[in-house]
């Protein structure tokens, strides 16, 4: 098992939002978070990755998982080529020779990240993942202003990622082309909000 959340309940501002969400990933194993906006799925990924708490229930397994939010975490004045040599020494791994050949970063290596397009700062920030060198990679709305050939060499790590024994949970509006992962559809755990008129004083 890489990661298993089990009758997890979070809330985001005070407010629960997603209740009884249970789901076991192994090696090798990806799942799709859907829903619609606003519906929590952006909580519940901070919660699976420690940074925010639970609610009720229990998540195993956040050490192992490398987090990509909606804010990619460049280090503007930093290249490309540093930005990845920079989160290599942060999460003790070596070689960024990868995660650059796996989107197509040499081209820009030499750019500093705060001069990238928004589509190129997301492959910077996506290539991180691969240099973290963490088994459960977390990812919420990952192709963001992500062209149609990003989005293959997207698909094309996390399969990659996979195949080494890695394991993936993704929120995404879009189709991923990742036939063999399985789809978990927040909506039906969306928390109980009180029925109007059921205001406690008149009850
Ligand atoms: N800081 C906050 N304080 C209060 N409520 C918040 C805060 N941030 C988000 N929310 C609310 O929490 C709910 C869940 O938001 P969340 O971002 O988890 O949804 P989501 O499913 O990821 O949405 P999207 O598909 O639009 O990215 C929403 O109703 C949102 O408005």
């Amino acid at each position: 098992m890489m990661l298993e959340l089990r009758d997890v309940s979070v809330a985001r501002g005070g407010v629960p939002v997603l209740d009884g969400v249970g789901l076991v990933l192994g090696p090798g194993e990806a799942m799709v978070l859907r829903g619609p906006n606003g519906s929590g799925k952006t909580t519940l990924l901070r919660a699976v990755s420690g940074l925010q708490p639970v609610l009720a229930g229990e998540v195993s397994g956040a050490e192992r998982v490398a987090y990509s939010g909606h804010a990619d975490g460049l280090k503007a004045n930093l290249s490309v080529a540093e930005n990845l040599a920079f989160w290599a020494a942060a999460f003790g791994t070596r070689g960024i020779e990868a995660a650059m050949e796996a989107y197509a970063l040499a081209p820009l290596s030499d750019r500093w990240a705060g001069n990238l397009s928004a589509g190129q700062k997301r492959r910077l920030g996506l290539a991180r993942m691969l240099v973290t060198g963490r088994p459960v990679w977390v990812l919420d709305e990952p192709t963001v202003s992500l062209d149609a050939a990003s989005v293959a060499l997207f698909a094309a790590a996390v399969r990659g990622h996979l195949g080494a024994g890695g394991a993936a949970l993704i929120a995404t509006h879009i189709d991923l082309g990742l036939s063999e992962a399985r789809v978990l559809d927040v909506a039906a755990h969306r928390a109980m909000a009180p029925l109007p008129g059921s205001d406690e004083a008149f009850l």
